[in-house]
């Protein structure tokens, strides 16, 4: 467990009732291969104020799309408990599904048919009168900037356009939490920036609660809060700025003549405990207060002969955070940071000004 977890970036006490979503022990085990157990989710505790942007990250297979069934009413937890927007998943699944709204990763669109008939369809489908279903068509493609491409085939819409008429469908019954399962993988960076300047309006505009999954750090580093879930079990959850200021280490990276000599000699100057890798940028430290290093580093390395073309210090990432608690990059298909290898530690009596 992380000090994020329980520590000072902890969420503040607030009433029940102000919050979209609370689980506890939240779990769901799936029938695995030999009479064995797999744990999709397991003793899940997540707090979401209404109105947050919350995003939720982890690893391929651990545990996302599951969570969000389970949040959804669309399965039922092994174990636990979970309330979303006040409905229990278990006692009230019918209040949950009424008061949630889901955009999965493929579309449920009719490509021959027009932005406003698909609507006015699912509108249907969510049991709208024809009035209310026909004004609430047009309130969503409003609010999605889609009013223009009203009468458009779908077929006819960019990847952009087409994610936010999808959001537009799961917005028709005007639910209060609102589940977004990658809402913008595969699109270009200009139709991404664009889904979410919609989710953002949303939710200053209507105090909606988003629930999202991404796989891109710059959409995760613009919610409000993040947990990260690695192998069912929740491992961090706060603020980007709480869960960068948590792991505390720089990233120092020199880029020298001789990277395998220069780790040799990084690692007799760095404490025990730390990893020192090289990758394609060069050797890379992490530690705390990492400006403080590099001259102290670019002096030992002068008198190993070993010339260092280029230094930096900078702050952790998310990026790095989620590799601090998951040991992989948050760019799942990617493995991380690699090529990396890694030096044996060193025992103590060889680490010299070590801090
Ligand atoms: N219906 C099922 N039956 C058996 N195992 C399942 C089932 N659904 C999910 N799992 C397993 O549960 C684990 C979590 O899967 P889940 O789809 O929730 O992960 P995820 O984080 O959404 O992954 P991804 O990012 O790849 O979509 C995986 O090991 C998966 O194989």
């Amino acid at each position: 467990m992380t000090a994020s977890l329980t520590g000072p970036h902890a969420t503040p006490h607030i009433p029940e009732s102000a919050y979209a979503i609370r689980t506890r022990g939240l779990s769901k085990s799936y029938p695995g291969p030999e009479g064995t157990l797999t744990h999709a989710v397991d003793g899940l505790d997540l707090d979401v104020p209404q109105g947050e942007t919350f995003a939720f990250l982890g690893p391929n297979g651990a545990g996302k799309s599951t969570t969000i069934a389970l949040l959804c009413a669309l399965a039922r937890p092994t174990a636990g408990h979970a309330t979303v927007a006040g409905a229990d998943v278990l006692a009230r699944p019918h209040e949950v599904r009424r008061q949630v709204g889901m955009l999965f990763q493929h579309s449920a669109m009719d490509p021959d048919l027009t932005a406003d008939q698909n609507l006015y369809i699912h509108a249907r489908l969510y049991g709208l009168s024809r009035r209310h279903a026909r004004r609430r068509a047009t309130e969503v493609l409003e609010l999605v900037g889609l009013t223009d491409r009203r009468c458009s085939p779908v077929r006819t819409l960019s990847g952009g356009m087409r994610r936010r008429l999808d959001i537009a469908r799961g917005l028709l019954h005007a639910p209060r939490v609102l589940f977004l399962d990658e809402p913008t993988t595969g699109l270009d960076p200009y139709a991404r920036a664009q889904v979410w300047e919609h989710l953002r309006a949303l939710r200053d505009r209507h105090g909606s609660t988003l629930f999202v999954t991404t796989h891109y750090l710059e959409e995760a580093e613009n919610c409000d809060r993040i947990a990260i879930i690695d192998r069912g079990r929740l491992v961090a959850q706060g603020t980007p700025v709480a869960l960068k200021t948590d792991i505390g280490d720089d990233r120092v990276v020199l880029s020298t003549s001789d990277d395998v000599t220069a780790q040799r000699v990084v690692r007799r100057m760095a404490p025990s405990n730390r990893d020192i890798t090289v990758d394609s940028d060069g050797v890379c430290l992490r530690a705390p207060d990492g400006s403080a290093w590099i001259p102290r580093l670019c002096a030992a390395l002068e008198g190993h002969g070993v010339a260092v073309h280029a230094a930096s210090a900078t702050a952790p990432t998310l990026d790095d955070v989620f590799f601090h608690h998951t040991g992989r990059s948050l760019h799942a298909t990617q493995p991380a940071r690699t090529p990396t290898t890694t030096v044996p530690r060193a025992t103590t009596s060889e680490a010299e000004g070590g801090r």
